[in-house]
């Protein structure tokens, strides 16, 4: 058994922070993943099961941090990155639509693992799956890929979205390491999420930040920044992923073989993603707009957009879901036991 797990099994026995991993104060620091080991507590697990994300500070030495973002800059300043799209799906065609400002490049790439060797170490590395994977043994985490991503500054931005859907692909857990040291309130570019039932959060992109969250089932955009902000983010994934949630018309088929009381509809992931699309559905079409100008097709987004509220406005109201605040309301006493989230 290596120290690491031996580490691992007795912080997780003890609820304690693992100190015996900590690495030891070097003259000169070097470039090191093993402060990851360290830096997820059982306060982090708590958070993911019961709010949805968590955020860890310091994750990394100062050396680590300055050599993620020289290899950033350094993509940018090769042009190995590409401009960021969304992707609109309709029927079988899909039209790719540029956000302003937005830069990024997939590590999957091997030139880009080449022109970035040590964030492509640090995909290698599976610290990070492991501590996570043995705080939450429901969510057996298997592979992770990284994206690199540079912000320009020039009020760019992203429009509210999830960054995946169960019945999509197999990713889970979303980590974004912020990597600003100039970073200062008024820059912009802070990361809202919107855990409905509760209050959207702020949460800014300090360096050496790193930001956990639901891939599939948390709510939550980029505001404008206006300052160039680097970042990159690690998507985990499991082997075998589990049943999708049911869609809208399944739980609505359920609930024409009898009725689903007030609670077990408003336990159901899709229900709680409708509720929240139509409290924030203003807010979402300003985004939308923010993030795309009009000459990329910010008008085909917003059409699109507006047809999918629709629907989920119908959807609830056959499923006589109908006063929007007394479920926010009862949906934010229901005891969920991290199934919210996870
Ligand atoms: O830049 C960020 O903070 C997050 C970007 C994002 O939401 C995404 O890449 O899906
Ligand atoms: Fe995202």
């Amino acid at each position: 058994m290596t120290a690491l797990r031996r580490c691992i099994q007795k912080t997780i026995a003890s609820g304690h922070r693992c100190v015996h991993a900590t690495v030891s104060v070097q003259p000169q620091e070097q470039v090191s993943f093993d402060s990851v080991a360290t830096a997820i507590t059982p306060a982090h697990r708590q958070a993911l099961l019961e709010k949805g994300y968590t955020v860890i500070d310091g994750v990394f030495n100062a050396a680590t941090c300055q050599t993620f973002r020289y290899e950033i800059l350094s993509l940018r300043d090769q042009s190995l990155l590409h401009l960021n799209s969304t992707h609109l799906v309709k029927g079988n065609s899909t039209r790719l639509l540029p956000k302003h400002g937005i830069y990024e490049a997939e590590v999957a790439d091997k030139a880009i693992q080449g022109a970035a060797p040590v964030i492509a170490a640090f995909q290698r590395d599976r610290t990070l799956l492991t501590m996570l994977s043995l705080y939450l043994p429901s969510l057996p985490l298997h592979q992770q890929l990284i994206k690199v991503q540079l912000n320009k500054g020039d009020g760019s931005c992203f429009p509210l979205h999830y960054d995946s859907d169960e019945s999509v692909d197999s990713r889970r857990l979303t980590a974004i390491l912020y990597l600003n040291p100039d970073w200062r309130e008024g820059d912009g570019g802070e990361l809202q999420l919107y855990p409905w039932p509760h209050a959207p959060v702020t949460v800014a992109p300090l360096h050496n930040r790193l930001l956990i969250f639901s891939t599939c089932r948390m709510l939550h955009r980029v505001l404008p920044s206006r300052r160039e902000r680097l970042c990159f983010t690690t998507w985990m994934s499991v082997l075998k992923p589990r049943a999708a949630p049911p869609s809208l018309s399944q739980i609505h088929q359920k609930s024409q073989s009898g009725a689903l009381a007030a609670d077990a509809l408003l336990a159901e992931v899709e229900v709680r993603k409708a509720l929240a699309m139509l409290d924030f559905r203003e807010e979402w079409q300003r985004s939308l707009q923010q993030s795309h100008r009009a000459e990329a097709g910010s008008r085909a987004l917003l059409d699109d957009f507006e047809a999918k509220a629709g629907v989920m406005q119908q959807a609830l109201e056959a499923l006589g879901v109908r006063d929007r605040q007394e479920a926010r309301q009862r949906a934010a006493g229901l005891c969920m036991g991290g199934s919210a989230w996870l």
